[in-house]
């Protein structure tokens, strides 16, 4: 009894943090009143366990909190591993089912896929060196034919293979903006504001990002940028709290 209820709660507020993926767009500025500096990683994540705690999230608060940490080699540097051909996902914090923070490591040249973020608020900010955000407007779904993966097939969101078939209403994806984010820049995107892909264009500098989800999610879809095809694909984590997650055989 007490589980269900609990659980009822929980799908209330992940409810009504979906829909606020309609209206919000992101801050440009920290707020007033309200903690103006966060400390460390650790500080981060208490202050963001207190916002998640409420069951209204103030939303503009997360974006705010992502905004006042100073990034700091000595707080992320466990989380920091990288892999030759893809860029890694290291999950930090799993925000008690609310949220994901996790850390991103992006080598020279490596870029995620054309993607969308699940239906939720999707904050990402420079822990080291640049990232460049390409946005795309958001193809008709109407026209979008919805694939799912098949376990074998090639698709994922580090990597893409664009699988070879005929498309019908097929379109290819209009750009919106790119915009190259440096060291504590934040940016925010949902699916109401369109898709995106990142990439470290550096071929000299690795970079670090941390990403906070919310609600979080296992699978997002990615996206073929000739035709706007959807492909849905389940998001795997390199390493959870540090530890090297097991490789699929
Ligand atoms: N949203 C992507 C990273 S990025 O390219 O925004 C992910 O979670 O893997
Ligand atoms: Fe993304």
């Amino acid at each position: 009894m007490m589980s269900i209820e609990y659980k009822c709660e929980e799908d209330e507020q992940k409810k009504k943090l979906r829909e606020l993926t309609k209206s919000f767009c992101g801050i440009d500025k920290p707020l007033k009143n309200y903690v103006n500096h966060v400390e460390s990683l650790n500080e981060l994540i208490r202050e963001l366990h207190v916002v998640f705690s409420s069951d209204y999230v103030n939303i503009e608060r997360v974006n705010h909190l992502m905004m006042v940490y100073t990034s700091n080699y000595k707080d992320w540097k466990k989380f920091a591993k990288f892999d030759r051909y893809r860029y890694t996902r290291n999950l930090v914090d799993a925000g008690n089912d609310k949220f994901n923070l996790m850390i991103l490591c992006w080598n020279e040249g490596q870029t995620s896929a054309i993607h969308d973020h699940a239906d939720s608020h999707c904050f990402m900010k420079v822990l080291k060196g640049g990232l460049t955000e390409v946005k795309y407007l958001m193809p008709n779904q109407n026209n979008t034919q919805i694939s799912h993966m098949e376990p074998n097939l090639p698709a994922d969101i580090g990597i893409y293979h664009h699988p070879e078939e005929e498309h019908h209403n097929e379109e290819q994806l209009q750009e919106i903006c790119r915009t190259t984010l440096y060291e504590n820049q934040v940016c925010y995107i949902n699916d109401n504001l369109g898709l995106h892909r990142v990439e470290n264009v550096s071929n000299t500098d690795v970079a670090v990002s941390l990403h906070l989800y919310c609600p979080p999610f296992d699978a997002c879809g990615i996206y073929n940028k000739a035709t706007g095809k959807k492909t849905k694909c389940p998001v795997t984590f390199w390493s959870k709290f540090g530890k090297r997650e097991k490789i699929p055989e």
